[in-house]
């Protein structure tokens, strides 16, 4: 069936720490593969990728000569066949090592290479004229901070900043799971993570060392996968097939509005009217069926036009023009979702009571978090008998959740400790952003810095209400409907950059790459023949 994925697509969603790479290796030698084999396999899919981008971005500035940092362990050998690969296809190579001693594969291909007439040079100053930098130094190997001489030749190839550096496996210096730097770090222009991806790329903090990351598969048996990660690992990457799986289309051909799920969207102030219009354009695009925006009365009016479709309901306000309380007609039980908090302002804890009391599935985004964190939330939430998705950014993250560490690269983990500890689906916002419930966390590998914007929040909140709303009438569970909103958003913002540079995405043209047919487009294992394609329902 089209978007059922291939292997490829299917090993994509897996993220692997260092022991876990190490124990699926070990299955693999265990099982009869030679280590050299192996290694040889590996090298020449890497040395094909390498070319193929030689090739492809390298044409106006070309690059004849090619300097290859080679490391004590594998990481090491895997450079040297890379190295021995790209002598027999005519580039000019340069081997340079400060190691002594080396792993004995690592040791035999070094030999094999000065065998070949490849040059070994005595010093990293010796690379300084080359075209391109490979930089196999360390993979998942790497067990502490990288530091004396060491560090020295780190920082020299670091200093040739518009030389480029491509890191086999991970950029030397990068700790394979948490992402960060030990002791310093080579700056890769691309990294080629082989066989799985490591957990470091689902890191924003490491996203300034990897560059552009490919992955190189090899072949890894997925019985071995699963055999050390388990048949449902409880941390994945979001992939598009993932996504699309959870997408409510095609809909059932006699369906109507009412079907289609009802949103209602409470949001907005005097001060901050365009939030509760971003985050209605956002529900619009998601294909809701019935769309109710609750805004302070006076600005009512400023809805209705660009909103014709919604109803647009008046609450009674404060002095400040804000929500003063949910209006007294609202029956917060007759929506199939709610969404709350865009454009707020974070005054009046009555009305997050209000709607927290509620017996329906909500999103908690912005000044709803803030109302939120005034409150117990852990108690709040654990006690709710509904579905809650909260969308926080870092910042709005820390003060709800306070005692939980918050040190850099503690996403994954706290939005999986802030999911246990309320029974909510969290939403941790980032470079990398952070789905988690209490049993798994699923991290969005690919975004924008086009969407580090005001507004861009205030949408997703409400294509996230639009798509639970939808899909609480078909029973799914909270967590697929913000894994859809999640990836459809970023997709959004990755292809709105493509087209208008990453300052070109603010919010209200975000919305109009919402766009779900466009997007998909962009996948042609969704859409072979161009056609959405029609499943019996
Ligand atoms: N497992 C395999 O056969 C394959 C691995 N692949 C490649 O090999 C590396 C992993 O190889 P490994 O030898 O385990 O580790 P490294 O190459 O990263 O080298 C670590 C090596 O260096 C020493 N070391 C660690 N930290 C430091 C430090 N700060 N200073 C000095 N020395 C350090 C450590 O003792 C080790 O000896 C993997 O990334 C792949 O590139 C193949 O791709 C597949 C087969
Ligand atoms: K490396």
């Amino acid at each position: 069936m089209a978007g059922t994925p291939n292997r490829f697509q299917l090993i994509q969603q897996f993220a692997v720490t260092a022991a876990q790479m190490q124990a699926i290796e070990t299955r693999i030698f265990d099982a009869g593969m030679p280590v050299a084999a192996l290694m040889e396999k590996v090298a020449l899919n890497i040395t094909r990728h390498l070319l193929s981008i030689l090739h492809s971005e390298y044409t106006s500035t070309p690059v004849n000569l090619i300097g290859v940092l080679v490391g004590p362990g594998h990481n090491g050998g895997d450079a040297l066949v890379v190295a021995r690969e790209l002598l027999y296809r005519g580039y000019r190579v340069l081997l340079y090592s400060p190691f002594s001693k080396h792993k004995p594969l690592t040791a035999d291909h070094f030999r094999y290479a000065a065998s070949l007439g490849i040059e070994i040079v005595e010093a990293i100053a010796q690379l300084a004229d080359c075209d391109l930098i490979i930089d196999g130094m360390f993979g998942f190997g790497l067990e502490r901070p990288i530091q004396g001489d060491l560090a020295q030749i780190v920082e020299t190839v670091n200093s040739w900043w518009n030389k480029p550096v491509f890191s086999i496996d991970i950029p030397s210096g990068i700790h394979t799971d948490t992402g960060l730097v030990l002791g310093t770090a080579i700056r890769a222009t691309k990294t080629f993570c082989l066989g799985l991806w490591k957990l470091a790329f689902l890191r924003e903090e490491a996203l300034p060392w990897l560059g552009t990351s490919e992955l190189i598969d090899f072949d890894i048996p997925v019985t071995d996968i699963h055999a050390v990660l388990g048949v449902s690992p409880d941390l994945r990457r979001l992939t598009p097939e993932l996504a699309r799986s959870h997408l409510p289309i095609p809909l059932p051909q006699n369906t109507h509005k009412y079907k289609q799920g009802h949103l209602l969207i409470i949001a907005g102030s005097r001060r901050y009217t365009g939030a509760a219009l971003l985050s209605g354009l956002g529900a619009r695009a998601s294909g809701v069926g019935m769309l109710s925006i609750a805004v302070p009365e006076s600005i009512k009016p400023l809805l209705s036009f660009p909103l014709p479709e919604a109803l647009i309901i008046g609450c009674p306000e404060t002095d400040n023009g804000a929500i003063a309380s949910i209006a007294d007609h609202i029956n917060l039980d007759s929506y199939d979702a709610i969404a709350c908090g865009p454009g707020l302002t974070a005054d009046n804890v009555s009305v997050i009571q209000t709607v927290l009391n509620s017996h329906r599935p909500l999103v908690l985004d912005a000044d709803g978090l803030n109302l939120l964190a005034k409150l117990d939330p852990v108690t709040t939430l654990s006690n709710r008998q509904a579905a809650t998705i909260l969308t926080p950014h870092r910042r709005e993250f820390k003060r709800l959740f306070p005692q939980l560490n918050h040190e850099s690269h503690t996403s994954i983990e706290g939005s999986r400790e802030a999911a246990r500890l309320t029974g909510a689906v969290v939403i941790l916002k980032g470079a990398r952003t952070c789905i988690a419930t209490a049993e798994s966390v699923i991290i969005n590998p690919e975004s924008t810095p086009a969407l580090a914007r005001g507004g861009s929040g205030d949408v997703l909140t409400g294509l996230l209400g639009g798509i639970l709303a939808i899909q609480s009438r078909r029973s799914q569970p909270p967590e697929l409907s913000a894994q859809v909103a999640v990836w459809w958003h970023s997709l959004a913002g990755i292809v709105a950059a493509s087209d208008r540079t990453e300052l070109g995405v603010d919010a209200f043209t975000l919305t109009q790459y919402l766009n779900l047919k466009q997007l998909l487009s962009h996948f042609p294992q969704f859409t072979p023949n161009g056609n959405i394609p029609r499943y019996n329902n």
